[in-house]
């Protein structure tokens, strides 16, 4: 589904991102890890054309995914989450989820502004699925609530229902479980098995916190200054001496 090959990019002096590439397949779940600065949120950056990449090839479903500009992104199927939430504190949970939706729909803006027949209909159908997503991630109850003063881990659901209405096919997830407690993360990573499957959706996940990693991915690609260092099965990951060189003195 995604192939990644020689992938660099470069700001200034600095080598973000060297030559790193790897392959996802359809339903898989693959980890990136690696210490601070390693290049893995510019990773993500490229892959939603944030950033541009300074050599190397994308191909997304067989296609050229660094030619597609950066608001073509959510209508190929491609959604993510933020490392530092990027909800709007004053907005309703429901309007948070939903801003996720219109940037998803298909109308474009004169369409939507004449509010023509298909733009209601599509209106309706953003509204079911993120009445239905809602639903899913036991958030109906807080709706209605703004986002800002709700606990840390309701707002990490939120994020999630936000990138799941539109139903991606990749899902991007930087650092999800950041700032959970432990039960909180045995929750999320129950949550995100049955997500994926019920909603078919393949995903890419950064994360920091080592039991998530390795309990959840089936492969993880480790990264250290800018450059892949090991991809393989968390076991093998585990007992990498270049990946336990990386994090050097780190629980890996
Ligand atoms: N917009 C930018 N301008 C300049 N340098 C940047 C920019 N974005 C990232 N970098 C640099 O690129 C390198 C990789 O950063 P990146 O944020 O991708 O690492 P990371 O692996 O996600 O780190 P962390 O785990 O701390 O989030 C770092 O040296 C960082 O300072």
């Amino acid at each position: 589904m995604l192939e990644v090959h020689d992938l660099s990019v470069r700001f200034g002096g600095i080598t973000a991102l060297d030559g790193v590439g790897f392959s996802v397949r359809r339903g898989e779940m693959v980890g990136l890890i690696g210490p601070n600065g390693a290049g893995k949120t510019t990773l993500f950056n490229c892959l939603t054309r944030r950033y541009d990449a300074d050599a190397g090839t994308v191909q997304y479903e067989g296609e050229n995914l660094l030619a597609v500009p950066p608001h073509g992104i959510a209508a190929m199927g491609i959604a993510r989450t933020f490392q530092n939430l990027g909800l709007f504190p004053h907005m309703s949970v429901r309007d948070n989820v939903l801003v996720g939706a219109h940037h998803r729909g298909e109308a474009g803006f004169l369409t939507a502004a004449l509010r023509l027949p298909r733009v209601r209909r599509e209106e309706a159908r953003l509204r079911a699925e993120t009445e239905a997503v809602l639903e899913r991630l036991a958030l109906t109850g807080v709706a209605e609530h703004p986002a800002a003063g709700l606990p840390f881990g309701t707002l990490k659901r939120v994020e999630l229902a936000r990138a799941l209405v539109g139903g991606p096919k990749l899902l991007l997830l930087d650092e999800p479980v950041n700032g959970l407690n432990s039960g909180e993360v045995e929750e999320f990573s129950g949550t995100l098995r049955a997500i994926r499957q019920e909603f078919d959706v393949t995903m890419v996940v950064v994360e920091h916190h080592m039991g998530f990693v390795m309990g959840i991915c089936e492969r993880i690609v480790c990264l250290n200054f800018g450059r892949k260092i090991a991809e393989g099965p968390p076991a093998e990951i585990q007992r990498d001496p270049g990946v336990m060189q990386a994090y050097l003195g780190t629980a890996v």
